[in-house]
């Protein structure tokens, strides 16, 4: 057999959200921080992002981290997230994949009933708490970079909708977030095809109307991701909502491309966003439980620690955690012969 990749990853989900975790066959990725080997791995070997997520080895809903070498002297590994569309600076489904998969499998020790250790993410480092027992990660709790609102309750011009009201929020990745009532949809599992076409539409003009920096790294521009929430249908939950993760680029002229697929966790970096809009507007304080639901109806338990300053925005650091799962370890191969190096994309699902 020829091959011109071989690439071990551990395939895992976070509350029904896949992150496949890779292990082992990454090239050395040069840089100072993680976030610098993030944009080595960007400009030099991008194919492998595409190989893994894209078909035949990957789907729309699929995410893939790469565990690497950290640069903080305090932290006890490093991952880079790789999304359908962009590198995400930081996430909250993949920490939590890439948590259960670095103790499940030893990479780092694991030390029962609580393991902490710190990952250094491209948006910086998090501690992690991750609760075990028998050589299971129960779940796992991490203290999430701050997050921030950059625009509270804007209007927004979004093709197809007319002008809504939404926020820019800062939770690890740049989201804009609306009520989905603005919509006239019910963020439910059903109403997925209906949720990513609104969310995409708004997500595009966001970008276009409201273009964001972050004020520590400028390189972190938004919105890249959008989010419909609505109130809660389970009474154990505080609110509930649709995240749509991009799969290919929006087209104002063809409207009803999905360009898109659903979280199917409830977001952890979105959840973050989500409180610190919340905060903003005085409907969550600090110490207080936030359970957000999917549209699977899977939770993340989110909470604000205290309160900081981002720049000039008022910022909360929050906490978030939720439960991951190994489902499969896999040796992923290219075939030098293979026409596909770099996967592709069909219209009937990936828009
Ligand atoms: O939990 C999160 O933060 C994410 N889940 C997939 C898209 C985001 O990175």
């Amino acid at each position: 057999m020829k091959m011109t990749r071989m690439i071990t990853a551990v395939e895992a989900h976070a509350e029904g959200e896949g992150g496949r975790v890779i292990t082992g066959g990454m090239p050395v990725l040069k840089g100072n921080s993680v976030f610098e080997k993030m944009r080595y791995l960007e400009a030099h070997h991008d194919d492998i992002r595409l190989l893994m997520l894209r078909e035949p080895r990957g789907n729309p809903a699929l995410c893939c981290n790469a565990i690497v070498p950290p640069c903080d002297p305090s932290a006890d590994a490093g991952f880079i997230v790789m999304e359908q569309t962009e590198y995400a600076p930081m996430s909250g489904s993949n920490a939590i994949c890439v948590t259960t998969v670095l103790l499940e499998t030893g990479i780092v020790p694991m030390v029962e009933p609580v393991t902490t250790l710190r990952l250094e993410a491209p948006a910086g480092v998090i501690e992690v708490r991750a609760t075990c027992k028998d050589g299971k990660v129960e779940r796992v709790a991490f203290e999430n970079v701050p997050a921030f609102v950059a625009h509270l309750d804007v209007p927004l011009d979004v093709a197809g909708f007319g002008t809504i009201t939404a926020s820019i929020a800062w939770g690890g990745m740049w989201f804009v977030i609306a009520d989905a009532s603005e919509f006239g949809i019910d963020p439910v599992a059903e109403n997925g095809a209906a949720s990513v076409r609104a969310i995409e539409a708004m997500r595009h003009a966001a970008a276009e109307q409201y273009p964001v920096r972050h004020p520590d790294n400028p390189d972190l521009t938004g919105p890249t991701i959008g989010q419909i929430i609505a109130p809660p249908i389970d009474p154990a939950t505080h609110g509930r909502g649709a995240i749509s993760v991009s799969s290919g680029p929006f087209d104002p002229l063809r409207p009803d491309a999905l360009t898109g697929a659903l979280d199917r966790s409830p977001c952890g970096t979105g959840t973050c966003a989500k409180m610190a809009v919340l905060h903003a507007k005085g409907e969550l304080g600090v110490g207080e439980d936030y359970i957000n639901a999917s549209p699977i109806g899977t939770k993340f338990t989110g909470r604000i620690e205290r309160i900081t300053q981002v720049g000039d925005y008022d910022a909360i650091v929050p906490s978030l955690s939720g439960r991951g799962w190994i489902s499969g370890v896999a040796q992923w191969m290219l075939d030098p012969s293979d026409p596909f190096p770099e996967g592709f994309t069909i219209g009937d699902i990936w828009g």
